[in-house]
Parts: structure tokens; sequence; C-alpha cells
């Protein structure tokens, strides 16, 4: 459909929108898969047909008032180690010992786990792209428990792998030999909520999604979003520093955490759970362990600064004919829908051909190069409709949108939201992944992907871009049949050079995990990251904390 037969009009976008709901749109519900058992215990419960050992699946496996769907890709195919695929030396770390394991049963009697078959899934990650051996993971429910591994391991000089929800995706939460896991699914609980602050305090291993939920009930919502919310951990979340789907409105994990409780190296624990909006008492500590990957040490409880929930929420999808287009409607829909704009999400047209074959979404905006999905959130119906609409009339009068729908009602909004929230999803069926995950000037984006994919050529089979335009961080992932060391040769590091060229970031929002801790140099000067190594050898002096992660090895 084309711009002059919509009409600018809001009711007519919205009717011809209904009209495409019924023709072409369709929603799932799946059974929930978690359930809130005893107060402030936030649990897990195994989906149908899931194998035991497996209780969470990331990346969204399961909606709730979320938009958040389905499992990770399967694979009959073992994942090839992750020492085999690489080049990596084993540090010289004990190896686990039946004394160790016999320790580990007295301190935490049932929630130690060496069964070979159960342990599978959490040696690999959710990509199936890295594999780890470990021979243990131990499921503390305390940070007391956290502190006594800890403590253990730092004497018996044995490695940790911290893991929350495992929905890392660049090999961050898992294993790369033999680290003995520690796992965050027992501390599910949240310590306290206070209504007038908005401040929630939680232990680590509290799912996003479950505590959306549990907000949600009392006018609040978590200020993080991201596809992964129903398996994702609060804790994991922080480690990483998730940006996400909100980040655009409610800022980073960096300005939202308030507080942090934390396990180091050695055991001891650092109590920085604060509740405050402002505490000007010396270095924020707890910087350092956002971000960190676990490399600094465990974080075991976080306080959190909560949004209200908004009252109304709109959303508008809309085509694209080129993406100066897509950048002109953000720089309209800033001005127009100011503090209401609450996401702005782009993806190009191999995006949804993924989306449309693998997963069987059908969009109902097609023909266009590009896409938005532009969410309003606010407190007002009426107000931010109107909004909306004028917005709508600029954008379709003046040709920057050639296509698009609207939605309000909750329903229509998940699945519109699933259209951008499963392009992960749909990219890991269509083979082998390989992702990048960059910020850059907002005008230079999509540059990116059209440059890999002149230089892949053939090569590659797919190459597709998306992301949090707003943020100035695109997705850039690129599909090939099987993994292939010319391919990755051809893509790194003309990615990341090129990303250095314009002083952007090698990772914006998903860390630096295995995968590219040997390319930090192309986003931080060496004095930078000398300084990092200090911290860690200050912070984690044996270095068992998530060794072979984040910072570059051999340096
Ligand atoms: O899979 C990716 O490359 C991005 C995943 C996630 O950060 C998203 O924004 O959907
Ligand atoms: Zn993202």
């Amino acid at each position: 459909m084309g711009i002059s037969s919509a009409g600018p009009h809001c009711s007519v976008w919205r009717r011809w929108a209904q009209l495409r709901w019924l023709t072409g749109f369709h929603t799932r519900t799946l059974a929930p898969q978690s359930v809130t058992s005893a107060p402030g215990v936030l649990q897990q419960r195994k989906a149908p047909g899931m194998p035991t050992s497996v209780v969470s699946r990331p990346w969204g496996v399961r909606p709730r008032g979320g938009r958040a769907l389905h499992a990770a890709p399967s694979s009959s195919q073992e994942v090839m180690l992750t020492s085999e695929r690489y080049r990596v030396r084993r540090l010289p770390f004990s190896r686990v010992s039946d004394s160790d394991v016999a320790f580990f049963e007295r301190v935490m009697p049932g929630r130690v786990i060496t069964n070979p078959e159960e342990l599978k899934p959490f040696n690999v990650d959710w990509l199936k792209s890295v594999r780890g051996c470990s021979k243990l993971m131990l499921k503390p429910q305390t940070t007391a428990e956290v502190s006594q591994i800890l403590r253990y391991c730092y004497e018996r000089n044995l490695a940790v792998n911290p893991q929350g929800g495992n929905t890392g995706l660049v090999g961050g939460s898992v294993p790369v030999f033999d680290e003995i896991i520690l796992s965050t699914v027992l501390m599910n609980r949240i310590i306290s909520f206070d209504k007038v602050s908005g401040i929630l305090v939680c232990q680590a291993g509290c799912v996003l999604e479950k505590l959306n939920e549990y907000l949600e009930e009392q006018g609040f919502i978590m200020p993080l979003d991201l596809g992964a919310k129903g398996s994702c951990h609060i804790g994991g979340n922080v480690a990483t520093n998730a940006g996400g789907l909100r980040l655009l409105r409610y800022g980073s994990l960096r300005g939202t955490v308030l507080g942090l409780e934390v396990v180091l190296g050695d055991g001891s624990a650092l109590d920085c759970l604060a509740s405050l909006r402002k505490d000007n008492t010396g270095y924020d500590l707890k910087q350092l362990f956002i971000g960190s990957e676990g490399t600094l040490g465990v974080v075991t409880a976080v306080s959190i600064l909560c949004p209200q929930k908004p009252k109304a929420v709109n959303l508008a999808f809309l085509g694209c004919q080129s993406f100066a287009k897509v950048l002109e409607t953000f720089t309209t829909c800033r001005t127009m829908l100011g503090e209401i704009l609450s996401a702005y999400e782009f993806m190009d047209e191999k995006c949804m051909e993924l989306v449309e074959r693998h997963l069987k979404l059908s969009s109902p905006v097609t023909g266009s190069p590009f896409y938005v999905l532009i969410e309003t959130s606010g407190s007002n119906s009426t107000h931010d409709e109107e909004k909306l609409k004028n917005f709508l009339e600029q954008a379709m009068t003046s040709g920057l949108v050639s296509d698009g729908t609207v939605a309000t009602d909750d329903k229509k909004i998940k699945a519109l939201w699933s259209l951008r929230e499963r392009i992960t999803e749909a990219l890991t069926h269509d083979g082998c992944v390989y992702k990048y995950d960059i910020s850059l000037p907002v005008g230079k984006l999509y540059d990116l992907v059209t440059d890999t994919r002149a230089r892949l050529g053939q090569s590659a089979k797919n190459v597709v871009g998306y992301g949090h335009l707003g943020d100035g961080n695109l997705h850039l992932n690129i599909t090939a049949e099987s993994y292939s060391h010319s391919l990755l040769d051809a893509i790194e590091p003309f990615v990341y050079e090129w990303t250095a060229r314009y002083n952007g970031s090698i990772s914006a929002e998903h860390g630096l995990g295995f995968k590219k801790k040997q390319f930090i140099q192309y986003s931080k000067a060496s004095e930078a990251v000398f300084l990092m190594q200090r911290f860690k050898a200050m912070l984690d002096p044996k270095g068992i904390l998530n060794p072979y992660k984040t910072l570059p090895s051999g340096s």
C-alpha cells in the first residue's frame, strides 16, 4: 500500500491495520514456563517436553505479558569444543578432585551436579558455537555459600565460570575448559521492593521477565527489556551491562543499578547494595562490576531503580524506502514524540525475509527495504495517540514512510514486537551465524552492512543489519551454511577496522566474552586495557574468575 492511499489520519491507519491483522498476522500463546511459588521466590518450571536438566532456554522461550517467544535452535550435532576450534591453552589451574566434590556436597548437599548428561546444556552457549567440558556445577542459594565456594576455589586454585541464564552471545557464559560452573539459578529471591521510590532489591538469579511480572502487579516495570527476558538472570544482565529495547527511554544499567553485592575471587563479599539515588561517598565501585562479565567478582544481589508502568503504549511499524529515510524518520519522531518515545528499532528487508521463512511470521507491512518499529509509552492515551497521529501524518505526507501499521492493543503490540525480537532466533535457523554488535555514529550505521555485503559476496549466505537505531547500535549478522575459518578471516578484522575508523565500539551491549576479547584494542587504548588488567590482578589475584574472557590473553 502506498502512502497516498493509506491517508494520513490515524483512525484510517488503525482500521487498515486491523484489516491487515485479520488477513495475515498470527500470534501464538505458549504455556507459561515459570511460576511464583513461595512469596518472594521466583521459580522456573520445566516446560512440557523439555529435558529435566534444561530449566531455561534463552532468547525468550516463553511469552508472558511480554513479547518474547520460542525456543533456541536445536542441533543434533555435537558442538565442537572451544579448545579445539580456537587456539587456546589451558591455564595451570587445579583439576577438580573427588575430595573437592565431597567438600561442596557438605556445603550444599544435593546442589552439586557431576552427572555429564545433566551438565551438557550448561557447557554449551545458546548459539551452539562454543563448548567447554566442565565436570562440576554448583547451585548456591545464598551469598554466604558463594563466598564459601570462592574461598575454597581460591585456596585450591580452581577456576570458576559464573553462569546466569546462559543467554550470552559472545561465549562469556560457558566454560572454555573445565572451569567449575557456578550457577545463580537458585538465587532467585526478591529481597525488597519500595513502592514509593521504585527501588527493587533482589538476588542475582531472578529471571528478568519474572521480575517484570512481579513489578507490573505493583504498577512498575524493569528499566530493561530484551529478547532473552524469559531466561536471562538479572545478575547476568548486570555482569554484561545488557542494553536491550528500553535503553533509549530508561538509560543503561550504569544509571539504573543503584547498588550491588559482589563476591570477589578470594571469597570476600563486598556489600555495595545501596538503595540511594544519590551517593557521592568515594569511588563508585559498583561500576567496576557492571559489564565486567564475571571476571572481577560474582554479582550476588542487585538494587535497581524501576520506572512506573506506562498507562498507554502504542506501536507503529513502518516501511521506509531508504536508510536515509530511516534516519530522518528518527529525527522527526524524536522531535514530535518527545518524552513519550520509548523505542526506535530498525531492521532491513533481509531480516524480515528470514523471520518469515524460518519462523513463519508474516509482517503486515511489506515491500520496503527497511522497517522501523516505534514505540510510545506514556500516561495519557489521548495525548499520546494525538502525538503519534501528528507524527504519522507528517512522516507520510513528507514521504519519509511509505507503508505502515499501528497497534494500541496488547496482543497486536506483542506480535509486532516479535517481528523484531525474534530476528536473532530466525538467524540461527539460517545456518552458522557470525555476530557483530557495533556502536557507530548513527549516520554510518548501515554503511557497514553494505560494505560487508559487498566484501563477502557469495561466500556468505545472508548479511543482515538491524538494531537499536535510537542508541546508535547495529546488529550486523552474517550467516553461512557452516563454520569456516576463511569466512571468519574475511570478516575479521575487517569489521573491527571499519568500526575503529569511525570511532565506534566493537561491542555495544553484548560484551567481549570469549569471542571478542582479542579485539578490545579496536575500541580501547592500550593504557586503558593495561589499567583493566591491573584491576583484574587486584580483585582476582589468581585469575580464577571467568578466565579466558573479556581481557586479551598473552599480554
Ligand atoms: O542477535 C543479535 O545480533 C542481537 C541480539 C539482541 O541484542 C537484539 O537486540 O535482538
Ligand atoms: Zn540488541
